[in-house]
């Protein structure tokens, strides 16, 4: 199982997207906001993808995450990473690092994801637990 967490800006099609972590370390809140100076458009989203796969032979199966909203001068005092710019659309006008932590994961990008996953499993429980089996049993033949 991966994961990686995406903020992607309308404005700039999607950007930074996977690249958030270099962005938020290299240009801080304010470089974020600053980005977007250009633009009447402030929308973005925060995605979540954990990825999950039975074994090396089986095929991947990926889970899309998505919480919308805006960035804004930051806010709040739960500095993870770049919650203080983000702003849910659901979020009755608070910053991710504003919010309460319950409140956060209840309509987080993660939350989403993993609401996903575990809908998944629930639904292919059988399948998956048998390609479990499957492939470790492959990996046990080929072990001198
Ligand atoms: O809910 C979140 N609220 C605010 N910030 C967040 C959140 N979730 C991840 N982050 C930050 C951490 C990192 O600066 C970047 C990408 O996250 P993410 O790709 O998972 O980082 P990571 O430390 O696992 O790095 P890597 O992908 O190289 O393993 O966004």
């Amino acid at each position: 199982m991966v994961e990686d967490t995406c903020l992607c800006f309308n404005a700039l099609g999607g950007l930074p997207g996977p690249y958030i972590k270099w962005f938020l370390d290299k240009l801080g809140h304010d470089g974020l906001n600053k980005l977007l100076a250009a633009y009447d458009d402030k929308s973005a989203y925060a995605q979540c993808v954990f990825a999950f796969s039975a074994g090396p032979d089986a095929e991947p199966v990926v889970f899309d995450g998505r919480t919308a909203g805006k960035i804004v001068p930051a806010r709040g005092e739960n500095a993870f990473g770049w919650d203080p710019v983000f702003e849910p659309d659901e979020g009755n006008g608070l910053t991710y690092a504003q919010m309460a932590k319950d409140d956060k994961n209840a309509i987080s990008h993660r939350r989403r994801s993993l609401d996903h996953l575990t809908a998944y499993l629930r639904e292919h429980a059988a399948d998956v637990g048998a390609q479990i089996e499957h492939e470790a049993a492959k990996r046990a033949k080929t072990l001198p």
